[in-house]
């Protein structure tokens, strides 16, 4: 090699930038015609370099600008870099993430690990994935998920501390964030039902008086946890050795004592819920014992995973799942308060549902079904690709969006923004409008279209919204708690709004949800509040 540039060089010194430049051209003039195929519409540059890819996720828009691509070329399928496409096409979710266990997540995911840890979510590796994510499954059957939703349970009594505090901020006429307030909620639910022990997010800041200044300026003190995490994921598609180089460069300018605090109450709080399954048992504690075994870290010892592992999946879950639970609950209040013909009629299925001899669990009552649903289409907790890669196999070698051939080894994806937002699937995408999950008539004018503007013939279309909505993912790497997270989100919402805590003159202060479209999709200023009119 050093012998070839020798070479170039001594023979004309003055050809030698040229010849260089042809030499540095050469991938991408081939790139540029013959890699992707031609008739495929693609993003500014994309057939040359993946650079305005990671332009568009550093700054929190990939999923506008990639959902204005589509729409402009009117596409399913968009070349976003030299080897990866993203896919707007409800009829390919099945094929990309279902069928055969889905395609395997590529290597954007060795991002997320954990330092030397491989979280569940950042696994590559099916098997080691399978070992984990099985140990834990039953800690989300509806059996258990009912009992801690009880008045005692930890679900029912987070909940109904959040309501209460909710309740305080009206009485006093003081605004509420509602986000710090999910976000209090979700931990609590997350460590208390998972870990065995709430995090004590809603108990926090208690003590002071809901006027005081104190008790309105300070957040969840995990806060600058979870957003340290999130806004790494604006680097998540950097190749792995970039991405850590901006890792540390990122962490080391953005030390400060908050964050340090946060990311040691954390490791506090881990090791203690660790300390509680790992001490000896004893006949005094037994009963203790033998519950703290049914959870998280416990089972995941028991599968012969390490502590120094279990602690820090123990971690990852606490913002797996607190985070995306508080933004799609902060959504769904949101958009409760500046819908107050949704809340009536809410309000009434509510009160007409506890009338009832027998009580009714909050997820049969077919209109609150319809707000989560909405919440969870306009709540963009994940709004951008969940990138797998095609592989060489001979099944997947046919696979076709929209009758065009997708390589193997092509990295594809598709986005909860583009498809939750489709505009022939869900007119006015980014309205909120419970009444357009009814299939029919009937159904339509329990989901009162006059209340919401639902008209009839939108219900048919049910079947293809249904296949069009990701907020979960799709097939066997989709969110392993999404039975906990919804059970949080009715339990919450049919608490507040029986509560009646958002009536007599709610409204939301800022008048739409903004948000950095990163992975974890960060709702800006990490704040929405809620304020009184008397
Ligand atoms: C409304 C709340 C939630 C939303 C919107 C959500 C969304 C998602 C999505 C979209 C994925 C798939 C990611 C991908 O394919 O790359 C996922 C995976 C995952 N979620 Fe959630 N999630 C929520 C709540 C939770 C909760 C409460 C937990 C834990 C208790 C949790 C734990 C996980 C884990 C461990 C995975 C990785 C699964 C795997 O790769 O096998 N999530 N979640």
């Amino acid at each position: 090699m050093a012998q070839a540039w020798r070479t170039i060089s001594t023979a004309n010194p003055t050809k030698t930038p040229v010849v260089l430049l042809l030499i540095l051209l050469i991938p991408s003039v081939h790139r540029l015609y013959f890699a992707p195929p031609r008739h495929i519409p693609a993003i500014p540059l994309a057939r040359l370099t993946s650079l305005p890819l990671y332009a568009i996720c550093y700054l929190g828009i990939e999923g506008r600008v990639l959902r204005h691509y589509h729409l402009k070329y009117n596409t399913k399928l968009l070349i976003v870099g030299p080897n990866s496409v993203s896919v707007s096409d409800p009829a390919a979710v099945r094929g990309i993430y279902i069928t055969a266990g889905g395609f395997p997540k590529d290597d954007r995911y060795r991002n997320f690990n954990l330092g030397p840890v491989v979280s569940i979510f950042s696994a590559i590796d099916t098997e080691y994935r399978d070992k984990r994510a099985k140990a834990v499954a039953p800690l989300f059957a509806p059996s258990r998920l009912r009992t801690a939703s009880e008045k005692d349970g930890v679900i029912g009594s987070s909940v109904a501390e959040f309501v209460d505090q909710f309740r305080a901020f009206k009485q006093a006429g003081v605004k509420v964030d509602i986000v710090d307030l999910c976000a209090r909620l979700s931990i609590d639910v997350v460590t208390g039902y998972l870990l065995g022990e709430k995090y004590g997010g809603l108990s926090e800041h208690a003590h002071f008086p809901v006027e005081s200044r104190e008790r309105q300026d300070l957040k969840l003190s995990a806060n600058p946890f979870i957003m340290a995490i999130v806004a790494f994921s604006r680097f998540s598609l950097l190749p792995s050795w970039v991405f850590k180089l901006l890792y540390s460069l990122f962490t080391h300018l953005n030390k400060n004592e908050e964050v340090v605090t946060s990311f040691v109450k954390l490791d506090q709080f881990t090791n203690r819920v660790m300390g509680n399954v790992a001490r000896p048992p004893s006949s005094a504690v037994k009963a203790r014992e033998e519950s703290a075994a049914s959870f998280y870290q416990a089972r995941l010892l028991q599968a012969g995973i390490s502590p120094a592992e279990a602690a820090a999946q123990s971690k990852a879950i606490i913002f797996a799942g607190a985070d995306s639970t508080a933004v799609i609950l902060a959504t769904i209040l949101f958009h409760l308060v500046q819908n107050p013909n949704a809340r009536g009629r809410l309000l009434k299925e509510i009160r007409g549902s506890k009338e009832n001899v027998v009580a009714q669990d909050p997820q049969s009552l077919p209109y609150l079904r319809a707000v989560v649903k909405e919440g969870l289409r306009l709540g963009m907790a994940n709004p951008t690709r969940l990138t797998r890669v095609v592989p060489a196999s001979s099944s997947a070698a046919g696979f076709n969006v929209d009758g065009v051939h997708v390589s193997p080894r092509t990295v594809v994806g598709c986005a909860a923004y583009l498809l939750h937002h489709g505009p022939d699937l869900f007119p006015e995408p980014f309205a909120f409008r419970p009444g357009r999950w009814f299939q029919n008539e009937k159904e339509v004018q329990i989901g009162e279209k006059s209340l919401d503007g639902a008209n009839d013939g939108e219900g048919l279309y049910r079947p293809e919204m249904d296949r069009s909505m990701v907020p979960f993912g799709a097939g066997l790497r989709s969110c392993i708690g999404k039975a906990l997270a919804q059970q949080q989100l009715y339990e919450a919402v049919f608490a507040l709004v029986d509560s009646e805590v958002l009536e007599d003159g709610a409204r939301t202060v800022q008048q739409k949800i903004e948000m950095k479209e990163w992975f974890n999709g960060e709702i800006k200023w990490h704040k929405l509040e809620v304020d009184w009119v008397r």
